[in-house]
């Protein structure tokens, strides 16, 4: 593979996909620590907010340690370089949420929708792009459907007014070639001046291959999280991603050893578990399951007795998605019955 000379853009989710895998419990000083050592090394971009975006927390979501205002106002005057972005679903994240962000100086507004429900984007794009804000349609569990499905909600994104579309890979499943087939696609079918993004898990072990078969089909973002901070086994290891990419020629403007700093000195001591991939985050990947389901099965597993690799196994056999989170105490329950 010959990425030489490249340009890639990388974003940083530890402070947002992360939030996941801490329970949406980072401190403020954990938060704006971690972000000032990321705009330090060179990060162009980083993602702070709920771990399922503006306005996420909730019963159905877990409650944060602080609200997406309070992180953001106190992460966003600290950045010298750094963009700040937020994550927003739509039925989650309302219009209100979106004006709020721009107001705490956030400039990137990433909407995310299941990969077939683009059409529940229309209302937060055309508002953020208003704004004239970077505005990406960020289409989640797209090893789900086909290539030409994913264009087709693309479209719709960019119809309402994105200027960059992400192909996630919320469930880490995807390989290398299902990458390339939908990243390809995109970038050969959008027009030029939209942007292609991937976001990676490594429930496979397959996030540094998958990302760049993305750059190698065209994607220019990729999302990724210092020491891999993210849902399930977490997200594409970005201080290791630089590494490979320097190697490669491909420029990113990151400081490889200061990101390595953050990842070790800041990121690794704050995490509740390793992240890592073990039984239950590989399980993950093998049977299709959006990736911050595993706190929510390993939590049912303690309590119904019934294990969280079963729980899993059983959610990708039904083809559940982002929002059934409370499927999962009740697959539980159903389970513990009959197994009684
Ligand atoms: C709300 C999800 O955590 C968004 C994401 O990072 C993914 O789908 O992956
Ligand atoms: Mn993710």
């Amino acid at each position: 593979m010959n990425l030489q000379g490249k340009q890639v853009t990388l974003h940083d989710m530890s402070l947002r996909d992360g939030m996941h895998a801490k329970r949406h419990q980072i401190s403020l000083e954990e938060m704006v620590n971690i972000a000032t050592g990321l705009d330090q090394a060179g990060m162009p971009m980083i993602e702070v907010t709920h771990g399922d975006g503006l306005g996420g927390a909730s019963v159905n979501y877990g409650f944060p340690a602080h609200s997406d205002e309070e992180y953001l106002k106190a992460v966003v005057p600290q950045m010298k370089q750094a963009k700040i972005s937020a994550l927003l679903l739509p039925g989650i994240g309302t219009v209100d949420h979106l004006n709020m962000a721009k107001d705490c100086g956030v400039t990137s507004i990433r909407v995310a929708t299941h990969c077939t429900e683009a059409d529940v984007s229309q209302q937060h794009i055309t508002q953020a792009a208003k704004m004239g804000m970077d505005t990406v349609g960020f289409l989640m569990m797209a090893h789900m459907v086909s290539p030409e499905k994913i264009l087709e909600q693309a479209k719709l994104m960019v119809d309402y007014g994105a200027n960059c579309i992400y192909a996630t890979d919320s469930a880490g499943y995807m390989l290398p070639d299902d990458v390339t087939a939908r990243i390809g696609l995109l970038r050969k079918e959008l027009p030029k001046n939209i942007e292609i993004g991937f976001h990676g898990h490594h429930n496979l072990g397959m996030g540094i291959a998958n990302s760049l078969a993305a750059i190698e089909a065209g994607a220019s973002r990729i999302d990724g999280s210092v020491a891999g901070l993210g849902a399930g086994a977490g997200n594409t290891p970005l201080e290791v991603f630089c590494a490979v990419l320097d190697r490669m020629g491909v420029e990113t403007g990151v400081d490889l050893f200061k990101i390595m700093d953050v990842a070790e000195d800041l990121v690794v001591p704050m995490m509740d578990h390793p992240v890592r991939v073990d039984r239950n985050s590989l399980t993950l990947g093998y049977a299709g399951v959006y990736s911050s389901f595993l706190l929510f099965a390993k939590r049912a597993e303690e309590k119904y007795g019934i294990s969280a690799r079963d729980l899993l196994v059983e959610l990708g056999r039904r083809g559940t998605v982002g929002g059934q989170e409370d499927m999962i105490e009740d697959l539980a329950l159903t389970m513990a019955k009959e197994k009684a």
